[in-house]
């Protein structure tokens, strides 16, 4: 496997979800789950996904993206790094309307005057084999997961990577990290699963808490937002223009009309600071 030292990296967050930016379309190396687990560690450059370029694979993009969670494991889709990446583009290029292409599709993002970014987030996906579940649970929109029934129903939607949204009376006196960790790899999520519990706090607003398949409890989850938005609006505790409300900031989401339609998600990134990964980060000898 060849070395990842000496290459540049960006950090950035969106809304305290932490985000590395790797650069490798210049020179592309594949991104051992150890290289990410090294470089997660605290005294590293700890993050919650890297977001990692590769050369576009479609001329009309800027980018094939590939994100890794602190774990080590793959992701199709992350939210928060997506605006991260677009502003880094943009910047680039002085073109304020970004293409990215990700396993999960296309990635169409506009920044705006104020630096806040808009991605569309492409459309949910609601059937038990697309989010993936273990089998037919019927409706997806309001399911009792096994263990878990005192939660109340979890409605169950890919945003290109599995999401089950809890609503409960109070997502801020939830035990996040103790459910959250336990749900994630339950049985029903074959792939596992991001966890979310929501809050409605008034008309279209909710406040949310996440933890995150690969990388446990984050400040904000982009992708969760979206599911979040869909699930208020799909079983009608919402209107399709949701705020919802993360310990790092506040989200807004918007579910074009239609089942099918996409999802909009507006927000703002911060970048920290940048250098050259060294040996060290990578936990390899100099
Ligand atoms: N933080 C990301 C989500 C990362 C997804 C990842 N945890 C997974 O699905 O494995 C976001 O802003 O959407």
């Amino acid at each position: 496997m060849v070395s990842l030292a000496h290459r540049p990296f960006v950090k950035m967050n969106g809304l305290g979800n932490e985000i590395l930016v790797l650069d490798l379309r210049a020179d592309p190396v594949a991104v051992a789950p150890e290289a990410a687990r090294a470089l997660a560690r605290r005294e590293a450059l700890p993050f919650d996904q890297a977001m990692v370029l590769y050369p576009p694979r479609r001329p009309d993009t800027a980018a094939f993206v590939r994100i890794l969670n602190s774990d080590g494991s793959y992701s199709s889709a992350c939210g928060n790094g997506t605006r991260c990446i677009a502003v880094l583009e943009a910047a680039a290029t002085g073109s304020s309307h970004v293409r990215f292409e990700s396993e999960a599709g296309l990635l169409d993002c506009r920044v705006h005057a104020d630096g806040t970014v808009t991605v569309d987030m492409g459309a949910p996906r609601f059937s038990w084999r697309d989010i993936p579940l273990a089998r037919d649970v019927g409706d997806t929109a309001a399911v009792l997961v096994e263990g878990f029934e005192q939660l109340g129903p979890a409605s169950l939607v890919s945003m290109g990577n599995p999401h089950a949204v809890f609503f409960v009376p109070a997502a801020d006196a939830v035990d996040v990290e103790g459910l959250g960790a336990a749900l994630e790899r339950h049985p029903l999520f074959p792939e596992r699963a991001n966890i979310s519990f929501a809050s409605l706090t008034g008309p279209d607003a909710v406040l949310l808490h996440v933890w995150e398949r690969g990388a446990g409890r984050t400040r904000a989850c982009g992708t969760a937002g979206c599911a979040t938005a869909v699930a208020a609006a799909r079983t009608g505790r919402t209107g399709r223009t949701v705020s919802v409300r993360l310990p790092g900031g506040l989200l807004g989401i918007a579910w074009l009309p239609g089942e099918d339609s996409h999802v909009l998600m507006t927000g703002p990134v911060e970048r920290e600071f940048s250098g050259l990964l060294t040996p060290a980060m990578l936990g390899e000898a100099a």
